[in-house]
């Protein structure tokens, strides 16, 4: 767990604890036992502190926060341990040092770093604060300002930055080790007191009240409903109006604030939530463990609309030369102005001194009309219309022209996958890579396998989410996989309740306040109406295959709501023509206003179909969206379209804007309780039998029978017969 060494006069502690030496008891334990023999041997003059496998720490484990036996306070002891020591500590930092890691080389007297290691306090992504006296000392040693960046955002820093703001004494390109123990003997017998960070004064600023309520505002804004952040700021300022040890026993009242609240559990969620969806399964046997993904050392592209533009700027930053492909020069032209525009804003973001894109080389971008173009690449990605027969002719195609180990990949949002695989000769190949737009932007990849595809293209595809940064979740195939197919009931839902009398900008007020980025209507204006408008016209729903005499609220003796058609036929696509469930300044404007003209239209239909409109209360709004969505969650669950509920979590997280403080649909559920989330689906389905979304599913059924078993153990009651395949 940790060992000891010498070297000569240096003693050696190395923490130990793959594959990211957390912080558990037993290390914490060893440091202390390390630092105990250190001093008592007085032939050891100074003590070097480093982590096994060039990594320093990760901090705390993770996993440890919710156990009753958390070593919460003597890392805070431990690290005062080491500050008072009277043998110079050294701290040589390989790799990482975060969260309690970095915090324990806050109590070293010198800090050592690697030019490729990486710094910061995380706690605040994990809904907590540094809470072993990290926000007192790290002001301290640079400033109020630096360390109120660091502890607000949680952002990490590279070593370089690290030396401009004192965070380290010294930066290495080599071993990082032997540096630090030169430093270390370089240090004996010079003295201690002016290197221990909690004797320091906080650095003052001209106004360090001006910018304390600046800096409030700031991390208020950035906070939207997190606790966190604030408390974390509130922390850093008692830094700056208490000695030490009172700011200390500050940053323990608000640590223990948010260890109880639910955020930080939801949070730890998340964060453990995103590394499991990375072990996937499939119903078929096939795994994360044993699949070995092919190398993507080219890509093309097909289609340069909306969804094309993003997904070749995230394929030239990830370093993977395209081909793109338009279906004629004026497509092609329109499309590569607009993946030169966003290439160009993407190389003005990127840091100065990293490497820079190399988008206007044709080896590694290349612009055609001609398929013949995409021979040689390894795999391709089609985001053409949404339409079955066109997606269908371009797989064909693809079949014949691109070499024989060529993955081929659709970014369809709903349509299936076995279909379009069925034009191809190589189905084992055929995989749908699902971006979310802005596709360079966004972090979710929804990755569905059919019912052909090897276990080598859904490993190839999660290498290529990685490589893109991206968040791959590997799921199955059904009309609108798992996000979409989730988002239906919801949206449903949504445009049900202004028929009951309920306003656009009421029902996104509510969903915003529960913490979405944005509402249903604001976001399906933002995602252009036409796009639904085609999907239901594809399905029937709406257009002229509708037979006569179909009810207009009702399609195969379910409820139906014609609005967002009405609104389509009126020309009404959302921001993109200045007009749909708002008004906006002008077409491709942002800024959303109510519009009078949306209420009287809802007025005027609510006459038509005699509805008599009510008051319909936030909580129904909430409660109606939110539980349909989860309800299909289960369903979705039960048939294994994804092999657990923290794959649904992830999706919404990363693709829809969910919360993360509330960990997502599943775990959101969880925290309310199967048995009322069941309660209140039952009571919406018996006042709306017509709507099969808010009937519940037999797997919440079952669970909520059950009570309310923790959301690990939720696929264990899930019988094998159950199971899609
Ligand atoms: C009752 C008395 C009360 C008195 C009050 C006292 C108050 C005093 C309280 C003091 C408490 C101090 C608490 C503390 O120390 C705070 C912390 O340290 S919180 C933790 C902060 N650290 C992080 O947030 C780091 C999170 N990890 C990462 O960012 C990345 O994992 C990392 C950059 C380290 C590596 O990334 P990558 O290479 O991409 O690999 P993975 O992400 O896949 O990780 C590999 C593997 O490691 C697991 N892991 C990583 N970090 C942790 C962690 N901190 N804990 C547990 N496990 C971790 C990760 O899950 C992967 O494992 P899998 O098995 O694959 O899931
Ligand atoms: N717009 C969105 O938010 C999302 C869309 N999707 C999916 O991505 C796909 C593309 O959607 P968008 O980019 O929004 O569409 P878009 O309409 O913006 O772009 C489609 C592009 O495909 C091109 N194209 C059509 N036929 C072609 C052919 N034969 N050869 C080459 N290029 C051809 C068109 O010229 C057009 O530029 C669709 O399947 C859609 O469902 C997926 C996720 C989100």
């Amino acid at each position: 767990m940790a060992q000891y060494a010498r070297s000569p006069a240096v003693a050696v502690i190395r923490l130990r604890n793959p594959p990211v030496n957390t912080l558990s008891f037993a290390v914490l334990q060893a440091l202390e036992d390390g630092l105990e023999k250190a001093d008592a041997d007085p032939s050891v003059k100074a003590v070097m502190i480093c982590g096994e496998n060039g990594k320093f720490s990760a901090g705390a484990d993770i996993r440890g926060f919710s156990s009753p036996n958390r070593p919460v306070k003597s890392l805070a002891a431990l690290v005062s341990l080491i500050e008072s020591s009277k043998k110079p500590v050294v701290a040589a930092i390989e790799g990482i040092a975060l969260g309690g890691g970095l915090e324990v080389a806050l109590g070293c007297h010198y800090r050592v770093a690697h030019v490729k290691a990486r710094m910061g306090l995380p706690e605040v992504t994990l809904g907590l604060l540094p809470g072993a006296e990290g926000t007192q000392r790290l002001p301290r040693l640079i400033g109020v300002p630096a360390a109120l960046d660091m502890i607000t955002t949680g952002k990490h820093i590279p070593a370089t930055e690290a030396l401009k703001l004192g965070l380290v004494d010294e930066v290495v390109e080599e071993n990082t080790v032997e540096a630090a123990i030169r430093l270390a003997n370089k240090v004996i017998g010079q003295p201690l007191g002016p290197r221990r960070l909690s004797l320091k004064p906080v650095p003052k600023l001209p106004d360090m009240e001006a910018f304390l309520s600046q800096a409030r505002v700031r991390v208020k804004k950035q906070a939207q409903g997190c606790l966190a952040p604030e408390l974390c700021f509130q922390a850093v300022r008692a830094a700056t109006q208490m000695p030490f040890a009172d700011g200390v026993r500050r940053e323990r009242e608000l640590f223990m604030v948010l260890l109880s609240s639910g955020q930080a559990r939801a949070l730890q969620y998340a964060f453990l939530a995103e590394r499991a969806a990375q072990k996937w399964t499939t119903p078929g046997g096939a795994s994360w463990s044993s699949a070995t993904p092919q190398p993507v050392r080219s890509a093309a592209v097909i289609g340069l609309g909306t969804m094309g533009r993003g997904i070749v700027t995230s394929l030239v930053k990830a370093n993977i030369p395209v081909v793109a492909l338009e279906q004629d020069l004026e497509y092609l032209n329109t499309g590569r102005k607009a993946v030169m525009l966003l290439l160009e804003r993407e190389a003005m973001k990127m840091e100065v001194g990293a490497q820079t894109l190399d988008f206007h080389n044709p080896a590694r971008l290349q612009f055609t009309v001609d398929f013949d173009s995409l021979r040689d690449v390894d795999l391709v990605i089609e985001a053409v219309f949404e339409n079955m027969a066109l997606k269908k002719e371009i797989f064909h195609k693809l079949s014949r022209i691109c070499k024989p180990g060529a993955l081929l990949c659709t970014n369809t949002s709903a349509l299936n996958i076995d279909e379009i695989a069925s034009a191809t000769s190589r189905p084992q190949q055929v995989i749908g890579t699902h971006f979310f737009s802005p596709a360079h932007v966004m972090r979710l990849l929804e990755i569905i396998y059919g019912r052909h595809t090897s276990p080598t293209a859904i490993a190839t595809a999660v290498q290529l989410a990685k490589a893109l940064k991206k968040v791959g979740v590997v799921v199955g195939n059904c009309f609108g996989f798992v996000g979409n197919r989730m988002m239906f009931p919801y949206v449903q839902q949504a445009v049900f309740l202004l028929e009951e009398g309920s306003r656009p900008e009421a029902v996104d007020r509510v969903l915003e306040d529960f913490g979405f980025k944005i509402g249903p209507f604001r976001m399906s204006d933002l995602a252009g109406l036409d796009v639904g408008w085609r999907s239901r016209q594809g399905q029937g729903l709406t257009g002229p295959s509708v037979p006569a005499g179909t009810p207009a609220r009702q399609r195969q003796g379910q409820r139906y709501s014609p609005l967002p058609d009405l609104l389509c036929e009126s020309g009404r696509f959302g921001q993109k023509t200045g007009k749909g469930w708002y008004q906006y300044e002008k077409a491709g404007g942002r800024t959303a206003t109510p519009d009078p003209w949306l209420h009287s239209l809802l007025a005027q239909y609510r006459d038509t179909h005699g509805i008599e409109p009510r008051f319909i209360d936030q909580e129904e709004i909430l409660e109606r969206c939110l539980f349909s969505l989860i309800n299909e969650g289960f369903a979705i669950l039960a048939e294994g379209i994804a092999s657990g509920p923290e794959h649904l979590d992830v999706i919404y997280i990363n693709g829809y804007g969910w919360p993360k403080h509330k960990g997502g649909p599943m775990f959101y559920a969880s925290t309310v309780g199967l048995p009322r989330v069941l309660a209140k689906l039952h009571k919406y389905s018996e006042a709306h039998p017509d709507v099969p979304g808010l009937q519940p599913s037999a797997f919440l059924k079952k669970l909520a029978a059950v009570g309310n078993p923790p959301i690990k153990e939720w696929m264990s009651y899930l019988s094998q017969q159950s199971s899609r395949l």
